[in-house]
Parts: C-alpha cells; sequence; structure tokens
C-alpha cells in the first residue's frame, strides 16, 4: 500500500507521515524543497521526537521522496498510490491541482480503482477546495468520469508542529498529542481506515470546534506575545494579560459553538483547559511569527477570527476578546512574513478601516469593523 503525501514540512514528517507508516503505508513525500528531498531519498528514514518527559524517538522507515516540480512523476505517484494526503498550506493547493489531475487522468486511463485524496490544512473543507481546483482542470467527460474514481473527503487535523532546529534537517520534534478526523460521508464506501484517525458522518462541529479553539486560542497568544516582543507562545503563556486574552476569546467563541452545535458546556469548558495546557507545554518552543504567520489568512472571512465573532455577534454573545485580537493581528508587522508585509502596505495605502474590510470581507462601516477600529486605535 502506497501514500502519496504532498509537503514533507513538519506536519507531513511529523503527523501524517508518521500516522500513514504506522499505518502499514509506503509513504512517498512529494516536496519541492530540494534539500528536503534529497535528505528523503538518500535516507529513507527520518526521526519523530514526542515533546514530553519522556521524550520517545519514534523511527519512521522505508519513505521515499520525489521532486514536486516534476508533473509526469508526480501524476505517476498518484496513478498508483492507493492514498493521497496533502499538508502544504491552503494558498499551494492551486500549485499542487495539476499534478493531481494528470495523475486522475493516467488513472483512468489504465482503469485504476478508487482513490481518496485528503487534503490536511487548517481551513474548513480544504479537500473539497483541492477537488475544485483539480476538477477545473478536467474536461466535462474527465470530471464525471473523476468523479466515480476520485473522493475528496474533507478533514480536521490537530497537532502542534513547531518549526523544527535540529542538527538533522529531517528530525522533527511534536506535541504528543493529535487528533485527526476525517469526514466518511465523503468517502468510497468499503475503504480501508487508517489507524489513529476517528471517523464521523459530519465533520463541521469537529473542524469548527478545532479551528476556533486551537487556532484561535493560538493566534490570540502569538499576536499578543509579538505584541509584547516575546519570541515563543510558551514565554508569552506565562503573561497573565496575554492568558486572559486567550481564555476570553476563546470563552467567546466556546459559548458561540456551544450554543450552535448543543456540545456539553462544561466538555467543552475541560477541551479549552486542554487546549491551554499544550500552548504551555515546556517541552516545545514554539516561535510566535509561526503561529501569527499568514495573517491576512487568519483575518479573512472564513477563519478563525471572523468566523466565529460575527456568528457570536449575531447570536448575541460576546465578541470584545476577539475584536482584541483581529486588532492586534492587524499589529502583526513581522518583516520576514510575506501576508504581514502585504497587510502593512494595505494599511498604508487605504488605512486600517479599508484594509480591515478588504481581508476580513466585512463592510467598513459594519458594528464589528467598528469595534475591531475601537480597539486597534487603543
Ligand atoms: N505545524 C502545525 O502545527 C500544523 C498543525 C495542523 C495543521 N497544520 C497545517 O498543515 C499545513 C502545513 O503546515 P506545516 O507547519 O507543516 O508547514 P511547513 O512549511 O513545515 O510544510 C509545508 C511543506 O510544503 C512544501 N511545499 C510547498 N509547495 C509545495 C508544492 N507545490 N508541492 C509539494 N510541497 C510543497 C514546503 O516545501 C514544505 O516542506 C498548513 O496548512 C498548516 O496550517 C500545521
Ligand atoms: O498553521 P496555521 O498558520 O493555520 O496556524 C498556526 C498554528 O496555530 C497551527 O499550525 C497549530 O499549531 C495547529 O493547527 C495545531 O493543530
Amino acid at each position: 500500500m502506497k501514500a502519496l503525501h504532498f509537503g514533507a514540512g513538519n506536519i507531513g514528517r511529523g503527523f501524517i507521515g508518521l500516522l500513514l507508516s504506522q499505518s502499514g503505508y509506503e509513504v512517498v513525500f512529494s516536496d519541492v524543497n530540494e534539500s528536503l528531498v534529497r535528505s528523503l531519498q538518500e535516507r529513507g528514514s527520518y526521526t519523530v521526537t514526542i515533546a514530553d518527559e519522556n521524550g520517545e524517538r519514534i523511527p519512521v522507515h522505508g519513505v521515499r521522496a520525489i521532486d514536486g516540480r516534476d508533473l509526469a512523476l508526480v501524476a505517476e505517484e498518484v496513478a498508483t498510490a492507493d492514498l493521497v494526503t496533502t499538508a502544504v498550506g491552503v494558498p499551494i493547493l492551486k500549485h499542487i491541482a495539476p499534478g493531481i489531475a494528470a495523475g486522475i487522468k493516467l488513472r483512468m486511463k489504465r482503469g485504476g480503482s478508487s482513490l481518496h485524496i485528503i487534503a490536511c490544512e487548517n481551513a474548513i473543507g480544504a479537500s473539497t477546495q483541492l477537488k475544485e481546483h483539480v476538477m477545473g482542470l478536467l474536461s466535462l467527460e474527465e470530471k464525471q468520469q473523476a468523479a466515480s474514481i476520485a473522493a475528496f473527503p474533507d478533514s480536521a487535523v490537530d497537532r502542534i508542529v513547531p518549526l523544527q532546529h535540529h542538527e538533522d534537517p529531517l528530525a522533527v520534534t511534536v506535541e504528543p498529542f493529535y487528533e485527526w478526523v476525517i469526514n466518511r460521508s465523503q468517502m468510497f464506501p468499503g475503504a480501508k481506515e487508517i489507524s489513529g484517525v476517528h471517523y464521523v458522518d459530519d465533520l463541521i462541529p469537529y473542524i469548527e470546534r478545532k479551528l476556533f479553539t486551537v487556532n484561535t486560542g493560538h493566534c490570540s497568544a502569538a499576536y499578543a506575545g509579538y505584541r509584547k516582543r516575546y519570541d515563543t507562545i510558551q514565554e508569552a503563556m506565562k503573561d497573565e494579560e496575554v492568558v486572559g486574552l486567550v481564555t476570553g476569546a476563546l470563552q467567546e467563541t466556546g459559548s458561540m459553538l456551544v450554543r450552535a452545535y448543543g456540545f456539553d458546556a462544561a466538555e467543552h469548558e475541560a477541551y479549552i483547559h486542554k487546549i491551554v495546557d499544550r500552548f504551555r507545554n515546556p517541552y516545545l518552543s514554539d516561535e510566535v511569527i509561526r503561529v501569527g504567520r499568514s495573517p491576512i489568512r487568519k483575518l479573512s472571512p472564513d477563519d478563525r477570527l471572523v468566523r466565529p465573532a460575527l456568528r457570536a455577534w449575531e447570536q448575541g454573545g460576546n465578541i470584545g476578546h476577539l475584536t482584541k485580537v483581529m486588532a492586534l493581528a492587524l499589529k502583526f508587522d513581522y518583516a520576514g512574513d510575506p501576508e504581514a508585509a502585504r497587510l502593512q502596505g494595505l494599511i498604508g495605502e487605504k488605512g486600517v478601516r479599508r484594509a480591515f474590510a478588504e481581508v476580513s470581507g466585512l463592510e467598513s462601516d459594519h458594528a464589528l469593523t467598528q469595534r475591531v477600529m475601537d480597539d486597534y486605535e487603543r
């Protein structure tokens, strides 16, 4: 059994590649980072270290890697894979679509079996987004045929994997916790299950609970931490003011989620506590610039700040901490982050109100925009 995984980065090696290998797949990574691909080709293995008091080291053997820029090679691997997964970042999905589309065409020509293609990205409906990119590259006839051979189940993935700074370029340190949830209702019947994955028939409550708790809380710590000149989330989480903002934002998204999905309030509170503890993990060093990366994406309409805040506001709930985090995101001016630089350019060019309206999809005179602007001025 072979799994082709796009993106041999932190989550690719530290979570998806590891789980697929433990599940009996031969893992083939496709990546555009030449030195990473070369190291994987030369060594064919790497080590995952669990960031806790035991520091268990888990070897992952028998992996291969291909150059993701070689379209023919990518297509051949897609055509012969038993599973395709991705962890490349949402904006990259459109760039891997041509290789996947070419692979599906090849597979159809050869009369190959059905295939699941699962995007493991931090977004609602990431596999569906990938499907749209892929289907957009097929003719009408190919699209009809592809629908019976390729399915794109959405998924939610959760494991904190920081930027890695080791002598060994393939070594990856990850937190002990992980959760991978896949929408079974978008899969072909009778598919082999990946061990360690939780299959559900309705993914939306799971992905929203994850994105609007783990990722809302995480970026709250990152943007507040950046403002207070902390380097890592772990340092920021020692500051009671940062913790107050994080837990305040999570109370706001939590109340919204409990109202929207009928989650048990006490269980959700325990979920929040567990996540805040994960941010504090002393065995990890997770930089605020990673967690705050891509502020335009994080301020976009369906992401971890605007969507839960708008929904909470519509429900008549509190949003005072969330608007403050959005204001802090507008002040995330780390020059090494292309989106942060673009956002600061937009603010300089159009003013902060119009820049926020543009990235958030909210009207300039929306009540929520006004509250973000008030916090920004403060
Ligand atoms: N790191 C985490 O804690 C974490 C947890 C859950 C989800 N995620 C999500 O997983 C995704 C990847 O995050 P990451 O932290 O692993 O990032 P990363 O930068 O470590 O890894 C991304 C990899 O994709 C590769 N890539 C870029 N363009 C490519 C292409 N065209 N073809 C093949 N590979 C390509 C990069 O070279 C890189 O190795 C993101 O969507 C992120 O939101 C990350
Ligand atoms: O990957 P991003 O940029 O969407 O978000 C940064 C972090 O919050 C994220 O990578 C978390 O570490 C991860 O989502 C935990 O499961």
